[in-house]
């Protein structure tokens, strides 16, 4: 039975390079996860229709795996085929609107499942296209490295190597909004760093790069973030830092 984990991730650092339309360009070391992450099972069963079961806030037609299912049926008639036969089911642990990635994640998963179980035969960089498409942290999913140095709005995705590190997450229950963040960022807090600094930062080990940083100058969002919801500040904690958007808050062990 095809079944698979669908990691988490945490942003070490998230800088912000510049504007593209309504986006911003990071650049962000992605990490992920080995402790946390929702399992996806293909399971044999007739189905009428494309069939997803798990524990969503959203309805299917939201959903990135369902996203992700109608781009690919596109690309092959082996798809629906295969969905006719089996159903899609998502034990989710990962939190949702927590600046972990769930949603990516579970795309680019589904996405490495269709492509093998239907024998596709799609390179990484094909997986890619389609997985942009879905969201812009889909694609460092689809390269299944344990460390990125991400760029763009995500869409470039360079492996970093580095030891696999220890991560201990603690998630508020504070929904932070994307979009909203991004907006009292470019508001109130916008600054660029500039590409000299990235050069240097995509170079440094996610442990030497924490082990000198505080929460604010780690990732540009966390104070705009905290402007919007006040709550997070009674979560600080020294040599803690945040994940994303959040409101993950991550420490390396
Ligand atoms: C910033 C990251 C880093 O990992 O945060 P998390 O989602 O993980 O917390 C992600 O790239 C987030 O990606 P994603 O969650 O897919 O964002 P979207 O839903 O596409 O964006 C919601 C809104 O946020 C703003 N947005 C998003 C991404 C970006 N690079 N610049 C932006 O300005 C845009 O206004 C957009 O309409
Ligand atoms: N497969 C999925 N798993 C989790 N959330 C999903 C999924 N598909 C769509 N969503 C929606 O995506 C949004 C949150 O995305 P998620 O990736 O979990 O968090 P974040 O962007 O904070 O990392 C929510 O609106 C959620 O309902």
């Amino acid at each position: 039975m095809p079944i698979r984990k669908s990691y988490a991730k945490v942003n070490i650092f998230l800088k912000i390079v510049g504007k593209r339309d309504n986006y911003h360009e990071l650049a962000s070391r992605f990490v992920r996860v080995y402790s946390l992450y929702d399992i996806i099972e293909f399971k044999k069963e007739k189905c009428t229709k494309f069939t997803l079961e798990g524990n969503f806030s959203c309805d299917i037609k939201r959903n990135t795996v369902y996203k992700a299912y109608e781009l690919l049926k596109e690309y092959s008639s082996k798809v629906d085929e295969y969905f006719n036969n089996h159903k899609v089911i998502i034990e989710k642990n990962i939190p949702e609107f927590a600046g972990l990635g769930g949603g990516s994640s579970n795309a680019a998963t589904f996405i490495l499942m269709v492509n093998e179980e239907c024998n596709l035969k799609m390179s990484k960089e094909d997986l890619c296209k389609i997985a942009l498409k879905i969201g812009a942290d889909v694609p460092f999913f689809i390269y299944e490295y344990n460390s990125a140095n991400v760029s763009g709005i995500g869409e470039i995705v360079e492996k970093f190597e580095e030891e696999i590190l220890d991560i201990e997450l603690i998630t508020p229950n504070i929904k932070c909004d994307t979009g909203e963040i991004f907006k009292k960022f470019r508001d109130e807090f916008y600054t660029e760093i500039n590409q000299e600094k990235v050069f240097k930062l995509f170079k440094e080990k996610s442990k030497d790069f924490l082990s000198k940083s505080s929460i604010s100058v780690a990732n540009d969002l966390y104070k705009p973030a905290k402007i919007i919801y006040k709550d997070l500040k009674n979560y600080e904690k020294k040599q803690w830092f945040f994940s994303g958007t959040g409101s993950t808050f991550f420490k390396v062990k």
